[in-house]
């Protein structure tokens, strides 16, 4: 039975987005913008969770208990729904309402709980590190951004690592209990010295690098395992780097800090076992099914492995029964890794709660786990180009004949940048989005661009022309092109049989700049009209008359030529959308050859 306290009554304010960029203008949070924010944190790298229209509070479901200091930060914000302990089915159900969940370890989010949010699940907050209990692969799909909390609680886990060393080394649990039983057993629970004896960090990441330092301390012989982990990072704490073979077999004590990943999972099972130092002992906090724990228990009972400490479980609570639980050279804690005062109470509260309410906004995420990782000042630098891409893709998909099918988009970057110095993953997703957004009800992000555009065949491919000049700026120009497609506007099929459209950023403004093989200029702003004509004198005339008589602002106009008297494209910037009997009017101009209007 769920236990459930929700919180509704939270001043009024209402969230402002603070140099926010919003790019479409669809339902309330949904994600469909992008937002820019710097935060002044030197060189934390960020992703962008794309939001838009949030004029109304978000809810935020907190699934697993939050301290209190991040529940006050999310109720600044947002709508807070505690609801613990919650079956799959009520989650599921509850989600449905919801823009955001936080979790600890206990909760699966699992893809039934993507495919129940019916897309209204922006953020999905894990108030930890391990996200091993979230599908992330389903959240990509959804366009749902997942961050984690991945530094406030490094000590905690390290400092129960710690402690579940030296209690199982003296055997602290088991005589306690003896104690307690009413015996006094001096003999019996002799233990083993930790000075001088070698300990393995299997994963030398945050927690085990803190582990590491705590056992040099203790003097201990410290080795690490970490196929990622750079040697000079170990070496700058006296920590010699070494390969999994020869840490198993050189190790008294092994200490497991790597994530739960396809190839971490039971990483130690009986072959591995076979291949440790006889009364080996293993301590136990980053995730249970990295051991496979039957073959750990044939293990200890064959004295190979003479003591474990175990804090972790492949199934969380394990069953009572457990032979594993219940061996006698077996000590364990309920998860309890994360459990200090100091890590829950603000620490991970805090962190996670800021991710979530910041992504909820549309900020940079420093801690998304599920999306690329583009630098603020990189976005904040690419913030026009990011417009003008998502128009350019929005202005090509319209030109496509309907039932052509888009399989094949080339973009090209023309830029005096190094190849290295332009990071294009944020426009690409953005053209993504334009192209696809228009012809279908997938909501598209950074998250989600590249999945999707798969998903849907896609293919885009990227191409880069180095221009000689001043890389003052980062782009020259963006041009996209559709291969493979009829149009509806002839004109906008380039001498190479693509539909092409190109643009730049004037003054901090997109503008278009070619159709086919036509050079236009015209500001991306409101919607655009394409004529192909005759160039002749007064054909500006005319058409803006038709557009004023119906009051239909023209904010820019612009004609490409061929050379005077022959083909023209004219492209006309309007404010507001003219009805179909001006633009019909505008398509029985005798001189008028074709005519568009796009959306953008
Ligand atoms: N018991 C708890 O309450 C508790 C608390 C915090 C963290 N944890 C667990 O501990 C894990 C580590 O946390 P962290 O903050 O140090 O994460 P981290 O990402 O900083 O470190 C993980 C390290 O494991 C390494 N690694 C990956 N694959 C490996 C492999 N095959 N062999 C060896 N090393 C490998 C990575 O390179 C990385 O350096 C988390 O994933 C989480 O599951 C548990
Ligand atoms: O991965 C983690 O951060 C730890 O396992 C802590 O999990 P918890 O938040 O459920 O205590």
């Amino acid at each position: 039975m769920a236990t459930s306290t929700t919180s509704l009554n939270v001043p009024s304010l209402n969230p402002k987005l603070s140099s926010s960029l919003s790019i479409s203008s669809t339902p309330q949070f949904s994600v469909s913008s992008l937002n820019f924010r710097t935060h002044g944190r030197g060189t934390r790298r960020f992703i962008v969770l794309a939001t838009a229209g949030l004029d109304a509070k978000p809810t935020v479901l907190v699934a697993e208990k939050l301290g209190a200091a991040g529940l006050d930060l999310l109720k600044e914000f947002a709508n807070v729904d505690c609801s613990y302990n919650l079956s799959p089915e009520e989650l599921n159900t509850k989600i449905s309402l919801c823009d955001a969940l936080i979790v600890r370890s206990g909760t699966k989010v699992s893809r039934e709980v993507f495919e129940s949010s019916g897309g209204r699940l922006k953020v999905v907050g894990r108030a930890g590190v391990g996200i091993d209990n979230v599908d992330l692969a389903a959240a990509t799909e959804h366009g749902c951004l997942v961050v984690n909390a991945p530094t406030a609680n490094t000590v905690a886990a390290a400092e129960h690592g710690i402690a579940l060393l030296a209690a199982m080394a003296r055997n602290v649990a088991q005589a306690d209990a003896s104690v307690k039983a009413g015996k006094w057993l001096r003999n019996k629970y002799v233990g083993v010295s930790l000075v001088g004896k070698t300990l393995a960090v299997m994963g030398f990441g945050k927690v085990g690098t803190e582990v590491a330092r705590r056992a040099k301390g203790l003097g201990m012989h410290v080795i690490a395992h970490d196929p990622y982990a750079p040697a000079d990072r170990a070496r700058a704490i006296g920590v010699e780097l070494v390969t999994f073979d020869e840490a198993i077999a050189t190790a008294d004590f092994i200490s497991l800090h790597m994530p739960l990943t396809p190839t971490t999972s039971k990483m130690l099972n009986d072959e591995t076992f076979g291949k440790m130092k006889k009364g080996v002992r293993i301590v136990n906090v980053a995730r249970g099914g990295v051991i496979d724990e039957e073959a750990l228990v044939r293990a200890l009972d064959s004295g190979i492995v003479a003591q474990a400490a175990l804090d972790v479980f492949r199934k969380e609570p394990p069953s009572p029964e457990s032979k594993l639980v219940q061996h006698e050279n077996v000590i364990v804690t309920p998860h309890l890794g994360a459990s200090t005062v100091e890590a829950q109470v603000e620490g991970v509260a805090i962190e996670i709660a800021e991710a979530v309410v910041g992504a909820l906004k549309g900020e940079l995420a420093a801690t998304a786990v599920n999306a690329p990782m583009v630098p603020a000042e990189v976005l904040s630098e690419l913030k026009p180009y990011v417009i003008l891409a998502e128009k350019l893709g929005r202005l090509a998909v319209q030109l496509v004949t309907g039932g052509s099918g888009v399989k094949s988009v080339k973009v090209t970057y023309a830029s005096a940048r190094a190849p290295d110095d332009l990071d294009t993953r944020v426009l690409r997703a953005m053209i993504t989005k334009g192209i696809i957004e228009p012809i279908s009800s997938v909501f598209v992000n950074l998250v989600n661009a590249d999945f999707t555009a798969k998903q849907r065949g896609v293919r885009i491919t990227e191409e880069r022309i180095v221009l000689d000049g001043s890389p003052e700026a980062p782009l020259e120009s963006i041009q996209v092109q559709i291969a493979n497609v009829e149009s509806k506007f002839a004109s906008a099929i380039s001498d190479t049989g693509e539909i092409r459209v190109e643009g730049r950023v004037k003054d901090g403004v997109p503008h278009l700049t070619r159709v086919g093989s036509f050079e236009v200029d015209v500001s991306l702003e409101g919607s655009i009209i394409l004529c192909r004509q005759v160039d002749q004198p007064g054909m500006i005339g005319k058409v803006g008359s038709i557009l004023g008589q119906e009051n239909v602002n023209v904010s820019f106009m612009s004609v490409g030529r061929i050379a005077p008297r022959k083909q023209a494209v004219m492209a006309i910037g309007v404010d507001d959308q003219p009805s179909k009997q001006s633009l019909q009017r505008i398509g029985e101009i005798p001189a008028i050859e074709e005519f568009v209007f796009l959306k953008l």
